[in-house]
Parts: structure tokens; C-alpha cells; sequence
């Protein structure tokens, strides 16, 4: 069923192969290029034609009111309810460690460089909704955002098809007390924020997870004058198990299945150390499919998908620092040793009682985590991203003496002679008034 590629004796081309992702498509891409510069270029016609288009949705206005909120709220069971807010409460404790320091350091006698933290003033959280609505996704995104301090969160998330956003999105966002949410998504809904066109607020910075089509807009809005800020590239969702012989096949399988069923190009890799163990996973991976409701996106993400089969552990973190999955799972004799080696990966899950779906919904840690190899450069979204720093000097008359000789000495190198007089005509007057 999943391709198998012995690792040690595969060529340099067929290890590319297994590693490359199958949302690496330049169609998501072109697609996404062109709703954005249509969005930029005619505004709400632009973003109402693709909504349309996309999914059968021409509100009069794309904001929910307050009422539908609280209607969501007081449709929510009880055991949702309570779902819901232990696993917000488990996320925010988690977050709540988090934040960039504002301290002060006296660099030289009598100046004091200072680092300021401030919030941005409008966060935009993307929660993606179109094969499943990921409520879990609202959590992990507008907690660090309360936590930061952002006065204004603007929530996004795509409408069932010709309805409006599915009520228990709107139900989390009334009870985590996030008000302003719009309903539309992809990335018409994306550009749309990133812009502020369409009755949406232009947000800051967008956060957020999504398929093809959003990550890629966020990423070009990112480069785009005048388009928001990104977060991370969270596309896809993808996850690497690690199993040795010793694991349980059932266990493995259903961590496979868990990240499959999420899109038609997400992707499961499982590295093994035997073809006898892949069999015993592909048997229960069969067994679990026969009762799983969305098995035909399972069955098309599988088929992107592949087994590594590795000699040793130190192939096994090898070609895991090579993928540089968003999840690693891994189940072997001494889990935590291994991870030790693994560098590149999003979110790591230790030993058999560890699925990441426990992850995806209430462990504490976020879930919006970096996709397609971006884990070599990123990790998850944390509140420091709702944050920014501003550096902030004052130099008494004795610190700007002490500083000069260096300043101008500096300057001096550079051949930048205006820097060097701006210092010196300070320490000159100091001098004088000495
Ligand atoms: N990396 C992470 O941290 C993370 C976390 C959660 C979810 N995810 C991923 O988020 C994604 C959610 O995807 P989704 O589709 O369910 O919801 P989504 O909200 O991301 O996208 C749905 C919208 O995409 C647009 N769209 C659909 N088909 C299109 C097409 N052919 N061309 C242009 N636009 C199109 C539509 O407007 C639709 O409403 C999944 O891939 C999931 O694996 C990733
Ligand atoms: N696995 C997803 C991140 O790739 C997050 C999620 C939300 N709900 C279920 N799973
Ligand atoms: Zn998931």
C-alpha cells in the first residue's frame, strides 16, 4: 500500500523523491497568485466573485453578527462546552510561559538600552474550515493572541457551502470572548484581511493554518507591499512516525490515519526498521480504514505517502532532520534519546501513550505548526509572535563622552562622515561644557 524505500542503499534522486511533498504543486500557488492580485486590484468585487465562485456565499456582509454568536454559545451542549474550555485552559497554561522579556542593559556608563514589548494592533487568525471545522484551530491561535495583549482579533474561517460558518466555530470564538469574526475563507478570505478590504479590518499579521490555496496566500500577501504579515507556512498537515518492531501496529496505524484524513495532500511517512513490522501496520492500517468515514481522503493522502526503512536509529534521525516533519511521533525502545538527535520537527510525541492527536486538540502545546520542511527554519506559533520588540536608547552627557571615540572611530572605517560628525559634535559640546 505505502511506497517502500530502503534508506541506505536509495540514490541521492530517489531520497529527494521520498522526502517531497505532494502539496510542493505549483497549481495551489498560481491559483493563490491570481486571487490576490485580483483582490488587490478590485477590492470587495474581487473578493465577493471568488466567494461566490468558491463556496456559493454572497452575504450582505461577511461579519457575523453578535446575535449568531451567542446563539451558537447557548446551542453548545454541555460536554462540548466543557471540552472546549479544558483544553483552552490546558493551551493557555501552556502559553502562558511564553512572551518575549522587556529588560534593560547599561551598555555603557549612564546609557540605557532598553527592550520594549508591545502587541500588534490586529491580529488576523485563519481557522480553516473546509473539510472539517477545526474549532481546536480557534483555541490555539486566539489564546496566544489574548495572552500577548492584541487589542483587536479578527477571526476568518470559510462558510459551509451557501451557509454561514459552522456553529460550534462560532460557539468557541463566544466563549474564548473573541467577538469580530467574518464568515470566509480561502485565500479570497485571506487577501481580503491582508488588504482590509470587503468590510474586514486590515490585520497586522495573519495566523493561521490552511490548505493549499491559504498557506500560499498567505506567503505571497507576506511579500506583497501594502498585504499583511505572515505567521509561519502551515499547510497540509503532515506527520513522520518513527516504530520500532516493538511498537504496537494499531498504534501506529491509527497515528498515520489521524493526519490523512485531514486532506487529499496531506502525508504520513513511517520510518520502520523491518518490512515484517510495515506489513503488521498496513494490515491495521487496512482493518482501521474499513471503519473510518472520511477513508477516501485517507486513501488519497496515503497514496502520497511512504516508508522509509532505515538499519538504525542514527538513519532514523537522519532522515527525519532530512523531511523536517510538522509531527514527529516516535515509538521505539528509548524515545526520548532519539528525539534528542532529531533537530528539524514542529511538535515531537514520545512513546506508545502519546498520539498527536492528543496534541492537535487539549496537551497545552500549539498545533499551527510549520508544513512542507519549513520546521528547518520555523517552529509553532507561540504569543512572541503576537508581539514585537523596540529597542529604545538614552545616553547621558558622560555615556555619549565614552561612546564617541568608538562611534567615530567606526564611522571613520565606514567612510560614512556625517555619522561620524553627529557623535562627534555631541562629545565636543559635552567636553566644552565639562
Ligand atoms: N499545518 C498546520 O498547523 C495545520 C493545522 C490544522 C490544519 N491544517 C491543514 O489545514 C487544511 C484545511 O484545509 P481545508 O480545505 O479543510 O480548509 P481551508 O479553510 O483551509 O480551505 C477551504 C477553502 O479553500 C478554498 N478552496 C477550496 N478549493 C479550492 C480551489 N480548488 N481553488 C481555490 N480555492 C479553493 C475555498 O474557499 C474553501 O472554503 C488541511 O490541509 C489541514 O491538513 C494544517
Ligand atoms: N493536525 C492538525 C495540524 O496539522 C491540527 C488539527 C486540528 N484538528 C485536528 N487536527
Ligand atoms: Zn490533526
Amino acid at each position: 500500500m505505502l511506497d517502500r524505500i530502503v534508506w541506505n542503499t536509495a540514490s541521492e534522486a530517489e531520497r529527494a523523491r521520498a522526502l517531497s511533498r505532494p502539496s510542493d504543486s505549483a497549481e495551489a500557488f498560481e491559483t493563490a497568485q491570481t486571487i490576490v492580485d485580483e483582490v488587490r486590484r478590485d477590492g470587495e468585487t474581487a473578493v465577493r466573485a471568488w466567494a461566490e465562485k468558491l463556496d456559493r456565499w454572497a452575504p450582505a456582509s461577511f461579519r457575523v453578527p453578535a446575535s449568531e454568536l451567542e446563539a451558537a454559545a447557548q446551542a453548545l451542549s454541555e460536554a462540548d462546552r466543557e471540552a472546549i474550555l479544558a483544553a483552552a485552559d490546558a493551551v493557555r497554561r501552556f502559553h502562558a510561559e511564553q512572551g518575549y522579556r522587556a529588560y534593560e542593559v547599561e551598555t555603557w556608563p549612564g546609557g540605557r538600552a532598553q527592550r520594549r514589548v508591545t502587541p500588534i494592533d490586529v491580529a488576523g487568525l485563519y481557522v480553516p474550515a473546509g473539510t472539517a471545522p477545526l474549532v481546536s484551530t480557534l483555541i490555539m491561535l486566539a489564546i496566544p493572541a489574548q495572552l500577548a495583549g492584541v487589542p483587536r482579533i479578527a477571526v476568518i474561517a470559510p462558510p459551509r457551502k451557501g451557509e454561514g460558518v459552522e456553529p460550534t466555530v462560532l460557539a468557541a470564538a463566544a466563549l474564548l470572548g473573541v467577538d469580530e469574526v467574518y464568515a470566509i475563507g480561502g485565500a479570497h478570505g485571506v487577501a481580503a484581511l491582508g488588504f482590509g478590504v470587503a468590510g474586514l479590518p486590515k490585520a497586522d499579521r495573519i495566523f493561521g493554518p490552511g490548505n493549499a490555496y491559504v498557506a500560499a496566500a498567505k506567503a505571497i500577501l507576506a511579500q506583497t507591499a501594502g498585504g499583511a504579515a505572515a505567521d509561519l507556512p502551515a499547510g497540509p498537515s503532515e506527520v513522520l512516525v518513527i516504530a520500532d518492531d516493538n511498537a504496537d501496529p494499531d498504534f501506529v496505524a491509527s497515528d498515520l490515519l489521524s493526519q490523512a484524513e485531514h486532506d487529499v495532500l496531506a502525508q504520513v511517512v513511517l520510518i520502520a526498521f523491518s518490512e515484517a513490522f510495515v506489513d503488521r501496520v498496513e494490515a491495521a492500517l487496512d482493518r482501521q480504514l474499513a471503519d473510518l468515514p472520511r477513508a477516501g481522503t485517507a486513501r488519497a493522502a496515503l497514496a502520497n505517502s511512504r516508508v522509509l526503512l532505515v538499519a538504525d536509529e542514527q538513519e532514523a534521525a537522519d532522515a527525519a532532520n532530512a523531511y523536517a516533519a510538522e509531527h514527529l511521533i516516535i515509538q521505539t525502545r528509548d524515545p526520548r534519546a532519539l528525539s534528542e538527535r532529531v533537530r528539524h520537527a514542529g511538535s515531537v510525541f514520545l512513546g506508545p501513550w502519546t498520539p498527536e492527536a492528543a496534541g492537535d486538540y487539549a496537551a497545552g502545546p500549539n498545533h499551527a505548526l510549520p508544513t512542507a520542511g519549513a520546521a528547518r527554519a520555523y517552529g509553532g506559533v507561540t504569543v512572541e509572535m503576537f508581539q514585537k520588540t523596540t529597542t529604545v536608547l538614552e545616553l547621558s552627557r558622560e555615556a555619549a563622552c565614552s561612546i564617541a571615540p568608538v562611534v567615530e572611530r567606526l564611522a571613520g572605517l565606514e567612510g560614512l562622515d556625517a555619522h561620524r560628525i553627529a557623535m562627534k559634535l555631541r562629545r565636543e559640546r559635552a567636553e566644552a561644557e565639562q
